[in-house]
């Protein structure tokens, strides 16, 4: 597994208002879908094209276009939804899958409770969106789900990551395609598996709820 932890000022700016816990709902919403515009951009950086073939109003020239079949877009609910804008703002042709998931917060197992993908995803390139990656069972899980339908490679991308959950992702994707791109690598989990310093509930602060 490929994991590339962004390092840019503005990313590190905008984390710093995301975490914080005075920030609201539509501030935390809109600072969201801003840094996932930011990181769409290294996540896409291996996106497939295929050369094609345009006239200017000065001339012909080859340029490229984005291959088939297009990719495939798989934001994990809750939480994820509140990625999907800001990158398909950037790949607005991509195709969209959906994955309900939820953590039981005493086991810290997560459970699948929705399912939306083509059956079949031979030869596609999958973006998976979470912004939380704590344990790493959800993450491992949703990827899984993408390769045995046949995807042939999977980019994760999440806002927050802890030490414990990269490790358990790598281990059990061991073998298949995957990058994770972060928005930070934070220090570690707590005894009840949230990240630190993270952001809380992420679930909760997007959409104002409490579990
Ligand atoms: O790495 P893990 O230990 O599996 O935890 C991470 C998961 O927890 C959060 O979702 P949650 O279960 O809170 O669901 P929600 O998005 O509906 O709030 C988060 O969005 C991840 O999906
Ligand atoms: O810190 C955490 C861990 C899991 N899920 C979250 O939303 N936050
Ligand atoms: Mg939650």
């Amino acid at each position: 597994m490929r994991v590339h932890v962004a390092d840019h000022p503005l990313i590190t700016h905008k984390l710093t208002v995301l975490r914080d816990r005075d920030t609201p709902s539509p501030t935390f919403r809109a600072l969201t879908n801003e840094l996932m515009t930011l990181l769409a951009y290294e996540a896409t950086r291996n996106v497939r094209v295929v050369e094609k073939r345009i006239e200017t109003p000065v001339t012909s020239t080859v340029g490229v276009a984005i291959a088939e079949p297009r990719p495939l877009v798989v934001p994990i609910l809750r939480a994820g939804l509140g990625m999907l804008d800001g990158l398909m703002q950037l790949l607005p042709t991509a195709e969209v899958g959906f994955l309900g998931m939820a953590r039981n917060e005493e086991t810290l197992q997560p459970y699948t409770y929705a399912e939306r993908l083509p059956d079949d995803l031979s030869d596609r390139q999958c973006f998976v969106l979470d912004p939380m990656l704590a344990t790493g069972g959800s993450l491992a899980a949703a990827i899984h789900f993408l390769f045995d339908r046949g995807a042939v490679d999977v980019t994760a991308i999440c806002i927050l990551g802890a030490p414990e959950g990269i490790e358990r992702v790598e281990r059990e994707v061991e073998g298949h395609d995957v990058t994770l791109v972060l928005g930070a690598l934070d220090e570690r989990l707590n005894e009840q598996g949230y990240i630190v310093p993270g952001l809380g509930d992420a679930g909760d602060r997007l959409y104002g709820t409490v579990d």
